[in-house]
């Protein structure tokens, strides 16, 4: 990449055309940060990176980066508001030459400016969402198109007006460093049965199950300030406005970049700080300092602190222990787990309704500030990048102003969030992943496609007694589950032919999701304090034609999950296509249903034991990511238990003939060996009194049966009708079934009796 650098003619903007590599396909392959008060920093997906200095000091908050997609060319321009700061600093920065001038002057090597060229390239047909790419942009400062808007209301409107003009851009005007600034280490699940075998993990990654390459820790190693002391949860003041009135029936929540939601963006990126007049912000300042701390690890201090007393970064060994520390210490928290792991399943309080003033649905959060960190970070995997890095291309920490402003508005996002899933029981977050992340794990997970199998459900009445199946009629999708061996590894083999895979963006993903958990929500909310470790991920594909997944609630046992969090993989996902997740809200005051389209780069959070949801029939490919994230002491209970189960229902020809019998009776009718008539249900009485004992164990734990005679007796006497009614019920699934396992690998592992595909 090549860049020249001109002033424009009223001295407040700078246009800087960069020449990009041809094969860049789409702009949401390219990250264009504003670094210091004076850089650009332009990333491309594949790992090219360069740096341009401006000729002028720029605020990164208020300045904003357009990209034309057909020409390669960017326009950088600072916003109106700090035009008088510019004018000076700019005045001391080039010797008192001005700034009006028009005149090109800090060219870097490269042809002179393209002129502008108009030449509109088709979209290719799963495009991301370019749309509110454009109106982000353009909300975030006022462009060649959007003249400078110097009011809350005018930039506001400018940003619904561009949502609705929706021009080719993509760029971000953003943070450097995630949520807290580091790549999370937590997520070291404990091994699920994986349908892929992984063939050849990686050496140097070994041990592993974070996504915080080397590259990745160099690139975001930023302020520990991103730390933010807990919120006392702001319910009422920080209440957003009631959405207008929607059509009767399940509330939809759309986008975050929505003409709705234009005053979201006003608050992130039209008047984010320094909107405070510098008085209040120092008494505010003085304020949080004076704050208590509890839940911050020790030696981190609040942004505040960091930033005037810019105090020396941590060595990174200090760093990754402090890091260690906090992941396995509960931060918060008044129950007996904030002391350490009790080992009873704690009984969760009933739900509070919602506060009064908020509307009935969650409003979606529109998270592209800490997208943007995530994207830089998912370039940052690519070799080039770590040469940059050598070279010295790479730009210093920012400065401690443009920190602290970066971390009170990663401090507003996570509030934010924080506070939404205290009082709904569940939130949206819009935009946490970038486009470029989405379909860079797309392409990764591409090849596995193949692989994923018919997701199961578990059934049984006890969290320590049941058995996993397949029924389509009740859940539609095919799953991969990716244990940490499977996600380092560099191949696969399948039907005795090998295929190299390699999922680094999808790490960065789950990484990036961990960090949002762990960092973000779990020093925030009490409930979350306990949290210790997540599921596996597992990988899901809607195969569109109707598929869907029925009403169910995920946790209903006991078995240690706590927050269910869901990110979707759909660029260009249309409403028209179904395959929304509805929830049913139980807060007195909320809507009762809320469908949330699984629109890219969207994650949806919700408390697994006290949200039921679905998923609405899907007519499109839908993709989801789902993980689960356990309570330590409630998750220490159900594995406690699993391991004392008996032991002849544990062999692995009980569970199966169980399975298989459990299948043909809950299954469709069309599809069950099983008719609903009386010869077909004599001859079940004939098949269960005819199982192994551990089988017929195993099968009275499921259907809650006291003991293998009394399942033999229940068998012999159910009826067509019985039968029928069953079936029904369970393809309703309601509150009493759960369709996951709890989460016994360890105990499966022992046994020798993992589903893994050894090949
Ligand atoms: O994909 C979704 O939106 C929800 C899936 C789900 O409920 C589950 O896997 O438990
Ligand atoms: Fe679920």
């Amino acid at each position: 990449m090549e860049a020249t650098v001109s002033l424009n003619q009223a001295g407040d903007g700078v246009e800087v055309v960069v020449l990009l590599p041809p094969e860049l396909a789409q702009p949401a392959d390219v990250a264009v940060e504003v670094v210091g008060d004076d850089a650009l920093l332009v990333q491309t997906a594949g790992g090219d990176s360069l740096q341009v200095p401006l000729p002028i000091a720029v605020d990164p908050d208020t300045g904003s980066v357009k990209l034309r997609r057909a020409t390669g060319r960017l326009t950088f321009r600072a916003s109106a508001a700090k035009r008088a700061v510019i004018s000076a600093t700019t005045a001391g920065a080039n010797g008192g030459s001005g700034s009006n001038n028009g005149q090109q002057q800090g060219a870097s090597s490269g042809p002179p400016p393209m002129p502008p060229m108009p030449v509109p390239v088709p979209l290719p047909q799963e495009s991301p969402k370019e749309e509110a790419a454009g109106a982000q942009v353009a909300a975030t400062a006022p462009t060649a198109e959007a003249p400078a808007q110097p009011t809350e209301a005018a930039a506001v409107a400018a940003a619904a007006e561009a949502l609705a003009a929706a021009p080719l851009l993509s760029s971000s005007n953003g943070d450097l460093h995630g949520p807290t600034a580091n790549g999370s280490s937590h997520g070291a699940a404990a091994p699920t049965p994986s349908t892929a075998a992984a063939a050849a993990p990686s050496g140097g990654r070994s041990g592993s199950g974070s996504a915080s390459g080397p590259a990745a820790a160099a690139l975001s190693a930023g302020p520990a300030a991103a730390r933010a002391p807990p919120l006392s949860l702001p319910k009422h003041a920080s209440a957003p406005p009631p959405p207008p009135p929607r059509s009767p029936g399940a509330a939809s929540v759309g986008s975050a970049a929505s003409a709705d939601d234009a005053a979201l963006y006003a608050d992130f990126f039209c008047n984010s700080p320094p909107a405070m007049p510098a008085g209040a912000r120092a008494a505010a300042a003085a304020e949080a300092r004076s704050a208590p701390t509890e839940g911050l690890p020790s030696g981190s201090s609040s942004p505040d602190a960091a930033a005037s007393d810019a105090p020396p970064p941590p060595s990174p060994a200090a760093a990754k222990a402090a890091k260690l520390a906090d992941a396995f210490t509960p931060t918060d928290g008044t129950s007996s787990r904030a002391a350490g792991f009790s080992f009873t399943a704690p009984e969760l309080p009933p739900p509070p309704p919602l506060p009064p003033g908020l509307p009935p649905t969650a409003p979606p959060i529109d998270c592209r500030y800490l997208a943007v960190a995530n994207g830089l970070r998912v370039s940052a995997h690519a070799p080039t990048a770590a040469m940059a890095e050598l070279l010295g291309l790479r730009p210093a920490a920012p400065s401690p102003a443009a920190a602290r402003r970066q971390a009170e508005r990663v401090e507003a996002i996570l509030g934010k969030v924080a506070a939404t899933l205290d009082a709904y029981g569940y939130a949206v977050l819009d935009n946490y992943i970038s486009d470029a992340a989405i379909l860079a794990a797309r392409k990764e997970l591409s090849v596995m496609e193949p692989h994923y199998s018919p997701g199961l459900i578990w059934v049984g009445s006890e969290a320590e007694a049941g058995a996993q199946i397949a029924v389509g009629g009740v859940r539609g999708d095919v799953v991969l589950w990716l244990d940490d061996a499977a996600l380092n590894a560099t191949a696969f083999v399948k039907d005795g032919v090998r295929r190299d895979c390699g999922f680094m963006q999808l790490q960065q993903l789950l990484a990036d999701v961990d960090e949002l958990v762990f960092e973000g929500l779990r020093p925030r909310l009490p409930y979350l304090a306990g949290l210790h470790r997540r599921s596996d991920a597992m990988m899901a594909i809607y195969p569109g034609k109707g598929a869907r997944f029925a009403k169910h609630v995920d946790n209903t046992t006991g078995d240690g999950r706590r927050l269910t969090v869901l990110t979707y993989l759909n660029p260009g996902w249309e409403e028209r296509q179904g395959g929304a997740l509805r929830l049913f809200p139980v807060r007195q005051g909320a809507a009762p249903v809320v469908d949330v389209p699984p629109l890219a780069g969207r994650v949806a959070l919700f408390l697994s034991a006290e949200v039921a949801h679905e998923v609405l029939p899907a007519f499109a490919r839908r993709h989801a990511v789902t993980l689960w994230y356990f309570d330590a002491g409630e998750h220490a209970a159900a594995l406690t238990a699993a391991r004392v189960m008996p032991g002849a229902s544990s062999r692995p020809s009980a569970q199966a003939a169980a399975t298989a019998l459990l299948r043909d009776l809950l299954a469709d009718e069309a599809t069950s060996g099983i008719e609903p008539t009386p010869e077909g249900c004599a001859a079940l009485g004939t098949r269960v009194a005819a199982l192994e004992a551990g089988a017929q164990q195993l099968l009275a734990a499921v259907l809650g049966l006291p003991s293998t005679a009394a399942l033999v007796e229940a068998m012999r006497a159910l009826t067509p009708d019985s039968l029928r009614r069953r079936r029904e019920e369970l393809r309703n699934m309601g509150l009493g079934t759960q369709h996951h396992a709890p989460d016994t690998s360890s105990y499966m592992q022992q046994e020798g009796r993992t589903g893994r595909v050894a090949e």
